[in-house]
């Protein structure tokens, strides 16, 4: 006997009637997996017939009866894909037939266009939609959360989200570069100033801090803030009480804090460059945001977006071939996305025509172009590209281009070759 409550399905009503009186967009699928009824909201959300289609979600035969974990996919929407997420319970009729019900709660409440937007945060692979589905979870809590990740691993884009998929979204989203933050900037910028509070200051000013109030405060770079503000910092979060510079009143304000960092935060605590207890205030869930390198499967599709994005900007009608697109997933994006897109950006400045080809790829670590412009060292592949041979087809067998384009040594292409 399974304990989870189960609903009924009256005897005399359709499949498609009973799963109406279901409010949210739901479908039922049968025990084979094969979607069986979709109910009004289903179909006019989605605007898709669904019925008689597999789906990839149907319950193994040992968890029927168990409220399977909730979970993001990306599902087709009117043309295009969004994120939802899936919530499943069984139902049975009264002749004990089980059927799966698969609730589809959209997660962008308004959804238009959901890839080109800019702030769309794109990927499919499991670990990107296990990172989604935190994001997802923790926008709902108020707890502070602390985005840990390598450069332009798309922190801020995840801020924006944490920020769009909680109660706060219609409150305001504001950020504050801890990098930038000198002792004066942080007491006047952050915390605001009375008139007069030092010489030359005309005005009031009301701080971030309070211009917050109600939304969310996106601490970005909070490893770069120096030890004496951080102080300072902590000081307001713990009670969320501070004083405008120069003023006397106690003021007040409800923040949601979201830090993110690319430093190592607790090897800064053991170096006592980080205060700890700053760390668990701003902790409290911590999210990982993947490289691109943990989630290869994702970069065709993020190029696809990017390159629409820069179209759009750019007003062009550029397009990869398929060569280009191959080579584009060898390399390991040491500055991630922010790379990705930097390098297509050149890609497309080199191109005489429409179409990006491998010529046209350059990788280099632009992220990390020091002060006067000149690149750093390339980063190598740590592998081999399993394609590797069909890679160096493209360049027609040389492998000296072959190994300057993906960032090796020829010797190492070499050695690639005798191994195979
Ligand atoms: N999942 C994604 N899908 C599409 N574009 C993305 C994604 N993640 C990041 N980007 C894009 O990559 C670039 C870098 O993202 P973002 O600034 O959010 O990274 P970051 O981790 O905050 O970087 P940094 O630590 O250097 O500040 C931006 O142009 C952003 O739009």
């Amino acid at each position: 006997m399974d304990q989870h409550p189960r609903v009924l399905i009256p005897t005399g009503l359709s499949l498609d009637c009973a799963v109406d009186l279901l409010p949210k967009p739901t479908i039922l699928i049968d025990e084979d997996g094969y979607i069986v009824a979709a109910n009004r909201a289903y179909r006019d959300y989605y605007g898709v017939d669904p019925i008689g289609k597999q789906t990839r979600l149907h319950p193994g035969k040992n968890s029927w009866g168990h409220a399977q974990e909730e979970c993001l996919v990306r599902y087709p929407c009117r043309g295009r894909v969004e994120y939802v997420q899936i919530r499943c319970h069984a139902l049975y009729d009264l002749q004990g037939k089980r059927y799966w019900a698969e609730e589809c709660l959209p997660i962008y409440p308004n959804p238009q266009g959901l890839n080109v937007r800019p702030n769309a945060m794109v990927g499919s692979s499991p670990v990107f939609m296990d990172c989604l589905h935190q994001i997802f979870k923790a926008a709902r809590t108020h707890a502070p959360v602390l985005l840990r990740g390598e450069s332009g691993t798309g922190k801020e884009l995840a801020a924006h989200a944490l920020h769009q998929f909680s109660e706060r979204s219609a409150g305001p989203l504001l950020t504050v570069d801890c990098s930038t933050m000198t002792e004066h900037l942080f007491e006047s910028e952050f915390m605001g100033h009375e008139r007069g509070a030092f010489t030359g200051c005309i005005d009031r000013k009301i701080g971030l801090y309070e211009h917050a109030h109600q939304g969310t405060l996106f601490l970005d770079e909070i490893g770069e803030l120096p030890l004496t503000m951080q102080a300072k910092l902590l000081r307001v979060l713990e009670t969320g009480l501070f004083r405008r510079l120069g003023g006397t009143a106690q003021l007040h304000a409800d923040v949601r804090i979201v830090a993110a960092t690319n430093r190592d935060l607790q090897q800064m605590i053991r170096e006592k460059r980080f205060r700890e207890d700053l760390y668990y205030r701003l902790a409290a869930i911590e999210i990982d945001l993947p490289a691109l390198r943990e989630r290869v499967e994702d970069i065709p599709e993020i190029v696809q977006v990017l390159l629409e994005r820069i179209n759009r900007e750019w007003g062009g009608h550029w397009q990869l071939s398929e060569e280009a697109t191959h080579l584009l997933c060898t390399y390991k994006y040491p500055g991630n996305i922010r790379e990705l897109r930097n390098i297509l950006q050149k890609a497309m400045a080199l191109c005489d025509g429409d179409t990006l080809l491998p010529r046209h790829i350059h990788f280099f670590h632009a992220a990390g172009q020091n002060q006067s412009g000149t690149a750093m060292e390339r980063p190598s592949l740590r592998g081999r590209p399993d394609n590797f041979r069909e890679l160096l087809t493209i360049f027609e067998g040389s492998r000296r281009q072959f190994a300057k384009h993906i960032g090796v040594s020829e010797r190492t292409v070499y050695r690639w070759l005798q191994e195979a």
